[in-house]
């Protein structure tokens, strides 16, 4: 694409700094490839990337993807080292709480955004489908700028206040991350008494899977993003000392365990809460955990095929399926997923097969139209 002008009618040189950095790589691939910029970087964990001072003097606009524990002294010594020459360069932070980082930049005479991706970088090009933050907190001159790139970002921005980022997001991430630490702990120790996970895993309920993905997403990540989330949202405390006291107040109630306490259990735990959340909301939420339900039977099948469509046309799903009417197969299920390196492809549940596996593969990889990622028949 032809590459976005900046205030000063020319394509900005993009600076990363920590562009070693899982999110520094993406942003690094997105800003050159999708958006066509010169993007510069400097990160400790390169030995050749540029020295701070360097990447000061080239760059029009400078992103810190930086560690969140680490950001506001980061930012505060690239302000300190540039002393003036900010000045008409736009700064930007992908931390994950907004406050402190936002506050250091404006300590810059920078123009300032924070940014935050409401996920890890993605496999795919864009954040489509995600949710970002935005906090436009002096934005003059690069206005346009900012917008063109939010725009090819295509997430779904909200524009807010640092404050209300970082008291919103102590419930949207740092509660949900503290109760699966918790629930990871509390594994650890009381599972292995009840079969280990392989044994939960026989005994699932929809809940239990929804919940050990989160955890297992957590325990699989970078532990300085989990801690920084707890750490430095200041917001955290007060959300942790709420969670505690209500699990508590729920231990010594079962510990009670007087019918009394039964009921205050029930009444201040399910239908205060209930009635808080509201009929339709409840609703929804019940539809969502269902829809959960089918999607992990239907992934837990193992009759399926794999298939990668190469060709993203209009009418290549059809021929796949002539396929599988051609040989008198009828589907169990169908959805649109992604391989864990991020490769599109339908996941077709079966039913029993009139046919050999290997004759179905065949089949799909002579009729020229998909690749088998993957097939079975059953364990
Ligand atoms: N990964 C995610 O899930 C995610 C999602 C949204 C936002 N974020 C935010 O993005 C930021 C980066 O996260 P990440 O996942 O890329 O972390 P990361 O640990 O993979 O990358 C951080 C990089 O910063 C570098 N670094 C450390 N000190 C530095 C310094 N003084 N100068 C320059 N670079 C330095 C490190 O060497 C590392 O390469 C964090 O603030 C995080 O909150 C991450
Ligand atoms: O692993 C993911 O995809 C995440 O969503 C990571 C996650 C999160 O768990 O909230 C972690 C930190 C970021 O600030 C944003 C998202």
């Amino acid at each position: 694409m032809t590459p976005v002008n900046g205030p000063d009618a020319r394509p900005p040189v993009v600076a990363i700094v920590g562009c070693a950095g899982a999110y520094g790589r993406w942003l690094t691939c997105f800003l050159s490839e999708r958006m066509g910029l010169q993007v510069i970087g400097h990160d400790p964990a390169l030995a050749d990337s540029l020295s701070p001072r360097t990447l000061l003097q080239r760059a029009d606009v400078v992103v810190f993807s930086t560690p969140i524990r680490d950001t506001p002294a980061i930012i505060e010594s690239f302000a300190r080292l540039a002393d003036g020459i900010e000045a008409g360069q736009l700064w930007l932070d992908l931390t994950s709480v907004k406050q402190a980082p936002v506050q250091s930049m404006l300590g810059s005479r920078a123009e300032v955004a924070g940014l935050h991706p409401m996920a890890a970088p993605p496999k795919t090009v864009t954040l489509k489908g995600h949710t970002m933050a935005v906090c436009r907190a002096r934005i003059l001159r690069w206005q346009a700028w900012l917008d063109a790139l939010l725009e090819e970002l295509q997430a779904d921005c909200v524009e807010i206040d640092p404050q209300a980022h970082d008291r919103a997001m102590a419930l949207v991430q740092g509660l949900v991350h503290a109760t699966h630490m918790v629930q990871a702990k509390v594994l650890c120790v009381l599972a292995a008494d009840a079969g280990g996970l392989p044994g939960l895993h026989g005994l699932r309920t929809t809940g239990h899977q929804l919940d050990l993905a989160v955890t297992g997403r957590i325990l699989s990540g970078n532990p300085a993003i989990y801690t920084g989330i707890q750490f430095d949202n200041p917001h955290m405390p007060a959300v942790l000392a709420r969670l505690a006291a209500a699990a508590a107040e729920l231990r010594d109630a079962v510990a009670d365990g007087s019918s009394d306490a039964r009921t205050a259990v029930a009444e201040r735990f399910l239908q205060v809460p209930a009635a808080w959340f509201g009929d339709s909301v409840l609703a929804a939420c019940s539809h969502d955990f269902e829809r959960m339900g089918y999607l992990q039977a239907d992934l837990q099948d193992r009759r399926f095929i794999s298939v990668y469509l190469p060709q993203d046309r209009p009418g290549s799903l059809r021929a796949l399926l002539d396929v599988f009417e051609r040989l008198g197969i009828n589907l169990a299920s169908i959805h649109s997923s992604r391989t864990p390196d991020g490769k599109l492809h339908f996941r077709i549940g079966l039913d029993r097969l009139p046919v050999a596996l290997e004759s179905l593969r065949a089949a799909v990889e002579d009729a020229g139209i998909g690749l088998v990622l993957d097939a079975r028949d059953g364990d």
